[in-house]
C-alpha cells in the first residue's frame, strides 16, 4: 500500500515499499500481483500444492503459457502436444502443464492459443504486466518487465510453489543501483547494443545484490520494446531486477491491450498512481553508473560470458588483455569458442543465425530485421541469406507472429532465404529441437552466450537483430551500418500497423473453471503447514571431502544443462552435474581430469571454488537439486549468483560467502583431497591437521531455518490474515489488478473482474 514517507525513495523503494505485507524476523513479506508460469519450473512446485492439499490461492493474477519446450515447426496440422511433440520427456512436461492448469483452474494459453507465446513476451502482450506491480516468474528472464516501472525478478520452483500457495514472497531489500545513458544513439546503435556495452562495463556481477534503474535521455527515447530489451539483461549483469520509469510511451502501449485497466475511471485512477512511479529527486542510490550514448557502436560478444563484449570494429582478445586473475577464463573461452587472439571481428564466420528469444522477439525485433534486409537490396548488397548459412526467425509469441505476417515480413524473410518458424524459446537454449551441432558458429539475438547453450559444443555470439540480419546475409560478422543508406530510416519502407489489430486471437479459450477446494478431509489447512514447514533436511555440520574448483562465472547452464530441466522430480540429476565440463559431449564418457570423476572428489560433501558469481544466469533451481543429488550440500565462494543462492537456501543448502584468502587457503585443502567441515551453529570452517578455523556469519533467520529444517510456505501461513488484509486494501487501492479472465470464443478479448469468481482462500 502507498506508505506515508518524506525521505526521497526510488522507483525501487516505492514499488517494494507499496507490496509489504509483513516485516520483522527475517525477510520483509512481499505480495506478488502477477505470477507467470511455465513448463520448466512448474511441474515440482504443482506436486509440492498437491501432496499439501494446498491450492492456487489467486488463479485470477496468474497466467500460464509454454514456451521452452515446444517445438517451433509449422502447427499447420496440429492436434493435440501428444502427437505433435516427438521427444518423450519434452512432451511429458508440457503434458504435466496442461494436466495441473486444468486440475488448478489456471488461465492458460496452450499451443493452439494464437496467445501462446514466450512468457516475457505475452505478459506485456496481454497487458498482464503493469507498471508499480511486483511481477515473478520461475524464470530469470522475468526481468524484462520491470520496463513498465514494475518489480519484477526470477526465482526458482519452490518459490513459484510459495507464491501459487499464498501469493507472497519472503525477501530481503537488494541495494539501488543506477545506470543512466545520456545522449544520443548513432543509427545503427539498438537498445541491445546498450545493454550489452552496460554489461560489458559492469561486468556479469556488477549488478549482484541490486536492482538497476536505467535512467537517461537515451533510455527514455525507447521504445517499450527496446526498454524490455535492456531489462530483461539485467540478469546478465548479476542484477535482482532492472526497472525504468513508466512514462508517455509506456501508457500509450499499455493502453486498450486486453488485461490493462479499462478506459475511463479505471485507467485515470491508474495513470494518476503509475506518474507517481518515478524516483525522487536526492533518493540515494548505493551504485551509479554513468555511460555516454555516442560511445556505443554495434557491439557483439566473443566469449561464454555476456561479459565478453566487443565493438564490431575490434578484434579478438588476448588473453594479455586481461588481468592475471581472469586469464585462465579468457583462455578457455577462447578455445571453447574455436577464435584466435588478434582476429578482426568482421572476419568470423557463421554457420547459423538466430532471430527470437524473450530479448528480441518482438514485432520491433523483426521490423529491424526486415528494414536491413531491404536495405541491403537497395543499397546493392546481398539479397540472399549467404551460402552455407542456416537463418531462422522464430516471432516471440503468435500475436508477433501474426502482425508480422499481416505487415508482410514473413515474406521479405521467405524471399530472402531465412527459415519463418512458429513461437517458442526455440533456439535460444535449445531444449527443443532447435539446436547448434558441436563446433557450429551462431549469431543470435538471445541473452546467454555460455558454453552449451544453444546445443553442445555450440558457439553463440550476441548482438542485435540487426547485426544478426547483416551477419545472415555475408556469412560472417559484419558492421550493419554498412547496409545503412536512406532506405532504414523509420520505417524503411515498412507497412507498419496497429498491434491493437492483432490482439484479437482467432479462437479465445472460455474462462477457466473455477478452483476446486482442494484441502484434504479432516486436515486443517494450518496444521498441514505447519507440518510441511519441517519438511527440509536440517543443516548442522556438514564434514567431508571438498570439490576444488577455480573458474569465475560458473553459470548454472554449466552446473546442469538444459537437457535435464525436462524432469519432473526434484531427484536424480546427481549423475548430470556440471555434464558439459564432466563429459565428454561427443561420446557422453567422463573425462578423467574433472575433478568429480576422481577419487576422492568423486565423494565430495562440499565444493571450494575460488572464482565469483558461481551459479550465476538462469533460475533453474536444478542446479541446487543436481549439487544435492550428488552429495554437495555447501558451496563456498567468493560471491554467488542471487537466484541460486536463494534457491540453495530452499533446499537446506548453505551458500557459503567466504574471503577471497581464505577460500585459497580451503582450495588448497580441498586440492590435497582433505576433508573439511563447515559447522553451521557455531559459524565454522574447520580445516584439517588442526589448522585455525575459519569463522563466517550467516543472516540469523536463515541460520534458523536450516538448522531446524524450516521451509517457508508454512511459516508464510501463519500470517494468512495480514495476507488477507493486504488483499482487502489492494481491492480498493488499485480495483484494476483483481481478477484476470477472457471472454469465450469469437468474442474480442476484454479483462473481465472475476473478483467474486475468486472465493477467499479459507486456508
Ligand atoms: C528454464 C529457465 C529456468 C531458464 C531461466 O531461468 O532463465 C531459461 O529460461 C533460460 O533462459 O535459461
Ligand atoms: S532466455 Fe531464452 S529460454 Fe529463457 S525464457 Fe527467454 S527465450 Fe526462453
Amino acid at each position: 500500500m502507498p506508505v506515508p514517507t518524506s525521505a526521497p525513495r526510488t522507483l525501487y523503494d516505492k514499488v517494494f515499499d507499496d507490496h509489504v505485507v509483513r516485516s520483522g524476523e527475517g525477510d520483509t513479506l512481499l505480495y506478488i500481483d502477477r505470477h507467470l508460469v511455465h513448463e520448466v519450473t512448474s511441474p515440482q512446485a504443482f506436486e509440492g500444492l498437491r501432496n499439501a492439499g494446498r491450492k492456487v490461492r489467486r488463479p485470477d493474477c496468474t497466467l500460464v503459457t509454454v514456451d521452452h519446450n515446444i517445438p517451433t515447426a509449422s502447427r499447420k496440422n496440429f492436434k493435440d502436444v501428444g502427437s505433435f511433440i516427438v521427444e518423450a520427456d519434452s512432451r511429458a512436461q508440457v503434458s504435466a502443464l496442461e494436466d495441473n492448469v486444468k486440475e488448478f483452474g489456471l488461465t492458460y494459453f496452450g499451443m493452439s492459443d494464437k496467445r501462446q507465446g514466450i512468457v516475457h513476451i505475452i505478459g506485456p502482450e496481454q497487458g498482464f504486466t503493469l507498471p508499480g506491480t511486483t511481477v515473478c516468474c520461475g524464470d530469470s528472464h522475468t526481468s524484462t518487465h520491470g520496463a513498465f516501472g514494475a518489480l519484477a525478478f526470477g526465482i526458482g520452483t519452490s518459490e513459484v510453489e510459495h507464491i501459487l500457495a499464498t501469493q507472497t514472497l519472503p525477501q530481503a531489500k537488494s541495494k539501488n543501483m543506477r545506470v543512466t545513458v545520456e545522449g544520443d544513439l548513432a543509427e545503427g546503435v539498438t537498445s541491445k547494443d546498450v545493454v550489452l556495452h552496460i554489461i560489458g562495463v559492469i561486468g556479469t556481477a556488477g549488478g549482484t545484490g541490486c536492482v538497476i534503474e536505467f535512467a537517461g535521455s537515451a533510455i527514455r527515447g525507447l521504445s517499450m520494446e527496446s526498454r524490455m530489451s535492456i531489462c530483461n539483461m539485467s540478469i546478465e549483469g548479476g542484477a535482482r531486477a532492472g526497472m525504468i520509469a513508466p512514462d508517455e510511451i509506456t501508457f500509450k502501449y499499455l493502453k486498450g491491450r486486453p488485461l490493462s485497466p479499462r478506459d475511463g475511471e479505471e485507467w485515470d485512477k491508474a495513470e494518476a498512481y503509475w506518474r507517481s512511479l518515478k524516483s525522487d529527486p536526492g533518493a540515494k542510490y548505493d551504485i551509479e553508473v554513468e555511460i555516454r550514448a555516442e560511445d556505443i557502436i554495434p557491439t557483439l560478444t566473443w566469449g561464454t560470458s555476456p561479459q565478453d563484449v566487443v565493438p564490431i570494429k575490434g578484434v579478438v582478445p588476448s588473453p594479455e588483455d586481461f588481468p592475471e586473475a581472469q586469464r585462465k577464463n579468457v583462455i578457455r573461452s577462447l578455445e571453447y569458442m574455436g577464435l584466435t587472439a588478434g582476429t578482426p571481428m568482421e572476419e568470423v564466420k557463421i554457420d547459423k543465425a538466430f532471430f527470437g528469444s524473450c530479448t528480441n522477439g518482438r514485432i520491433e525485433d523483426m521490423r529491424s530485421a526486415a528494414r536491413v534486409i531491404l536495405a541491403a537490396e537497395k543499397n546493392g548488397g546481398p539479397t540472399k541469406v549467404a551460402e552455407g548459412v542456416y537463418a531462422m526467425i522464430v516471432p516471440g509469441s503468435g500475436l508477433v507472429k501474426q502482425q508480422a505476417e499481416a505487415e508482410g515480413l514473413d515474406v521479405i524473410f521467405k524471399k530472402a532465404g531465412f527459415d519463418w518458424r512458429e513461437a517458442g524459446c526455440s533456439m535460444c537454449l535449445g531444449m527443443n529441437p532447435d539446436q547448434l551441432k558441436p563446433g557450429e558458429r551462431c549469431a543470435s539475438t538471445s541473452n546467454r552466450n555460455f558454453e552449451g547453450r544453444q546445443g553442445a559444443g555450440g558457439r553463440t555470439h550476441l548482438m542485435s537483430p540487426a547485426m544478426v540480419a547483416a551477419a545472415a546475409l555475408t556469412g560472417r560478422f559484419t558492421d550493419v551500418r554498412k547496409f545503412m543508406g536512406n532506405h532504414i530510416g523509420e520505417d524503411g519502407g515498412l507497412k507498419i500497423t496497429d498491434y491493437s489489430d492483432y490482439l484479437t486471437p482467432v479462437e479465445a479459450p472460455a474462462r477457466p473453471a473455477e478452483p476446486t477446494e482442494q484441502t484434504a478431509e479432516g486436515q486443517t489447512p494450518v496444521k498441514q503447514a505447519a507440518a510441511a514447514s519441517a519438511g527440509l533436511p536440517k543443516f548442522n555440520v556438514v564434514k567431508g571431502i571438498a570439490a576444488p574448483m577455480w573458474e569465475a562465472n560458473i553459470d548454472t547452464d554449466k552446473i546442469i544443462p538444459k537437457q535435464f530441466l525436462k524432469t519432473l522430480l526434484r531427484t536424480g540429476l546427481g549423475t548430470a552435474l556440471f555434464w558439459t565440463i564432466r563429459y565428454d559431449v561427443r561420446t557422453n564418457e567422463p573425462l578423467p581430469d574433472f575433478v568429480l570423476n576422481k577419487e576422492p572428489w568423486s565423494n565430495s560433501s562440499l565444493l571450494v571454488c575460488t572464482g565469483p558469481n558461481f551459479g550465476c544466469g538462469s533460475s533453474r533451481e536444478h542446479a541446487p537439486w543436481a549439487l544435492n543429488d550428488f552429495g554437495i550440500r555447501c558451496i563456498m565462494a567468493p560471491s554467488f549468483g542471487d537466484i541460486f543462492k536463494t534457491n540453495c537456501f530452499k533446499n537446506g543448502m548453505l551458500p557459503l560467502e567466504l574471503p577471497q584468502a581464505d577460500l585459497e587457503a580451503l582450495y588448497e585443502d580441498a586440492s590435497a583431497g582433505l576433508e573439511i567441515a563447515v559447522d553451521l551453529e557455531n559459524q565454522q570452517v574447520i580445516r584439517p591437521n588442526g589448522k585455525p578455523p575459519i569463522s563466517f556469519t550467516v543472516d540469523a533467520f536463515r541460520r534458523h531455518c536450516l538448522i531446524n529444517g524450516l521451509d517457508d510456505i508454512g511459516l508464510t501461513l501463519e500470517h494468512r490474515e495480514k495476507i488477507e488484509n493486504f488483499e482487502e486494501k489492494r481491492s480498493t487501492v488499485w480495483p484494476w489488478l483483481d481478477g484476470v479472465g477472457y471472454a469465450k470464443k469469437g468474442q474480442k478479448i476484454i479483462a473481465v473482474p472475476t473478483r467474486q469468481a475468486v472465493k477467499k482462500t479459507d486456508w
